[in-house]
């Protein structure tokens, strides 16, 4: 019930064509009642008494009723389907909008192939609903009970008695409903697996064919969609069960009537045009409850389908923009991380060891700073921090003494340039991709950004130059390349402070010398941070950080880091050696 209230706030907006789909509804409704006593007084009036004026007027009377139902059927059907349209679009702007609002947490745990499914599936059978399902539903109920109104009121003792089968359809129908709403939750369910396995498929075909796990991944995928193929036949079979009962129960109202509605007129009780109406009118209890068991099930799937929709709609924003946030265009760079504990969402605050442990440093605004630290000990996490794409457990990053969270968000997102570890290009020109931060830039600041980037001669060998278009991701390029757009992109928008995490790591040497060499100028008066493996992406840096296990463990320049014998001087010796054999 609660799903299908919050279903309806989404058709209050539609509240007009509601109400002229429900007027015409009423109409034709009317119109459908009125044709069967029509029906009667031509037999009993006109055939009965030989009276062809009646005969002739009343058959168009039906014509003009049968028109007029078609009209009202057509306006009918475009306001149903306009109000299912418009709760489909409201419904996909809020979802989409909530999910560019939700955080990098809610990602890490999300699974696209889901959230696709409700974005289109499940929204798609509310809608069924709500276009198409809800208003039948309406008919039906209204046309029965205007069915049995008429019924009673012309011979009700025959009504009575040939309604005698109704409470079977109905124990039918109720039970089919009980069943069917689980099968339709593990439908939607296993949709959304579906297409988490086909997305993931094609997302990873790389890999697939890399590893020949083609078969493989077919087993997974049979499966699941066996699984699916089962549980529809299992709904299919409730509906094989259901259905031609309820038809044998509506067959047999039919005959009751025809037999009762005989004796009745045998025994003078009944007029014949009344018998015939009656022949009429039993359709219109017949094909309601009929109709019943298809609207059950579109409503089962919306009711099913819904929540999965609301569950991400409801999912809270956790790194919320606060309200008069500080502005951060005159920001200068200045970063210090005040003992920062941070742990990940999923992780237990009280029992799990944290990412980031305690850790403090103080950058100065246009000091370059090289992150270094073995695989996982948290460079990438200690950035998102200052970025707010997570934020801290406990303690605090600041930029120019500002606690990060006091910024606008998208002010202080836009005023620190990150080149991510790994690049995603959109489906669009290169020239797109680099102003994607920035999409007034000019050809000639794009063209800038783009020889800082070492890219610029590259994409002017390309067939069209900046405006080649390249694939969902940056297929046609490497891996080198594609960081470098990267780069480009981060350095078009001009920021206070940039971040290349690992951003040199798929060039090689000479391409990363050329880089740094070229970002020398990119890095001057900016506070810039460099994540890096090897000591030759920071060997421009003023200072360095060690991380490890998430701890600082050491700080200095080059040469003090060097003197001493802990993780920078082992790197330093381990490349050294490595470089000589
Ligand atoms: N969403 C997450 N939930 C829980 N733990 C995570 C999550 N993402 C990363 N981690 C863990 O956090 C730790 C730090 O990861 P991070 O990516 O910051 O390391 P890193 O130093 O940048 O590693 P690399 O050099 O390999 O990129 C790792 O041990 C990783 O397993």
């Amino acid at each position: 019930m609660k799903t299908l209230l919050r279903i309806m706030i989404y058709v209050r907006p539609n509240a007009k064509w509601v109400f002229i789909a429900i007027a015409i509804m009423i109409l034709a409704t009317f119109f459908d009642l009125a044709a069967p006593w029509i029906l009667g007084r031509i037999f009993d009036e006109g055939i009965e008494k030989s009276d062809m004026s009646v005969v002739i007027g009343l058959t168009l009377a039906l014509a003009g009723i049968q028109a007029l139902k078609s009209l009202g059927m057509f306006v009918q059907g475009y306001s149903q389907e306009l109000v299912g349209q418009n709760v489909v679009f409201k419904l996909r702007k809020e979802l989409y909008g909530h999910l560019q609002r939700l955080s990098f947490s809610y990602f890490d745990r999300a699974q696209t192939g889901q959230l696709m499914s409700r974005m289109t599936g499940d929204i798609e059978a509310v809608k069924n609903f709500v276009g198409f399902g809800a208003m039948n539903l309406i008919t039906g109920m209204l046309t029965f009970v205007g069915t049995t109104i008429f019924m009673m009121t012309m011979q009700w003792k025959v009504t009575l008695i040939s309604l005698i089968t109704i409470p079977f359809i109905l124990f039918v129908l109720f039970r089919f409903n009980h069943r069917v709403g689980p099968a339709w939750s593990k439908i939607r369910e296993q949709m959304g697996r579906l297409t988490t396995t086909l997305q993931e498929n094609i997302s990873g075909i790389r890999v697939v064919k890399a590893f020949a796990t083609e078969s493989v991944e077919q087993r997974k995928f049979a499966e699941r969609n066996e699984q699916n193929f089962e549980t529809n036949m299992d709904r299919a079979s409730l509906e094989a069960k259901a259905f031609p009962l309820m038809n044998f129960y509506g067959g047999l109202t039919f005959v009751l009537m025809i037999w009762i509605g005989a004796v009745f007129v045998v025994r003078d009780e009944m007029s014949i045009g009344t018998f015939m109406a009656f022949q009429w009118y039993t359709w219109g209890i017949i094909w309601p409850l009929n109709m019943l068991g298809w609207q059950i099930n579109i409503l089962q799937q919306a009711i099913k389908a819904a929540p999965r929709v609301f569950e991400v709609l409801d999912t809270p924003v956790d790194i919320e923009n606060p309200s008069n946030g500080n502005d951060s265009t005159h920001m200068s760079g200045h970063v210090t991380f005040d003992h920062v504990v941070f742990h990940f969402a999923d992780q237990d605050k009280e029992m799990d060891k944290p990412i980031l442990d305690q850790v403090s440093f103080k950058v100065k605004q246009g000091e370059v700073i090289g992150v270094l630290g073995s695989t996982g000990s948290g460079k990438s996490s200690l950035i998102g921090l200052l970025s707010r794409y997570y934020d801290v457990t406990s303690g605090s990053v600041q930029i120019d003494g500002i606690d990060v969270r006091k910024y606008e968000l998208d002010g202080l997102r836009r005023s620190i340039g990150i080149v991510p570890q790994e690049t995603f290009l959109f489906s669009a020109t290169i020239k797109e991709n680099i102003a994607y931060g920035y999409p007034e830039a000019t050809q000639e600041q794009i063209e800038n950004a783009a020889q800082k980037a070492q890219i610029h001669s590259f994409i002017q060998s390309m067939p069209n130059g900046y405006d080649t278009r390249i694939g969902e991701r940056g297929v046609g390029l490497s891996g080198g390349q594609r960081q470098r757009v990267a780069l480009a992109r981060a350095i078009l928008m001009n920021p206070p402070i940039l971040v290349l995490d690992e951003a040199t790591a798929s060039v090689d040497t000479a391409t990363e010398s050329a880089i740094h060499e070229a970002l020398l100028g990119v890095m001057k008066g900016r506070t810039t941070f460099i994540i890096a493996q090897r000591l030759s992406s920071i060997q421009h840096a003023d200072r360095i950080l060690v991380l490890e296990n998430g701890r600082l463990i050491e700080e200095g320049t080059h040469r003090e880091l060097n003197e001493g014998s802990g993780f920078f001087r082992q790197l330093f010796d381990r490349q050294n050696q490595f470089a000589k054999q």
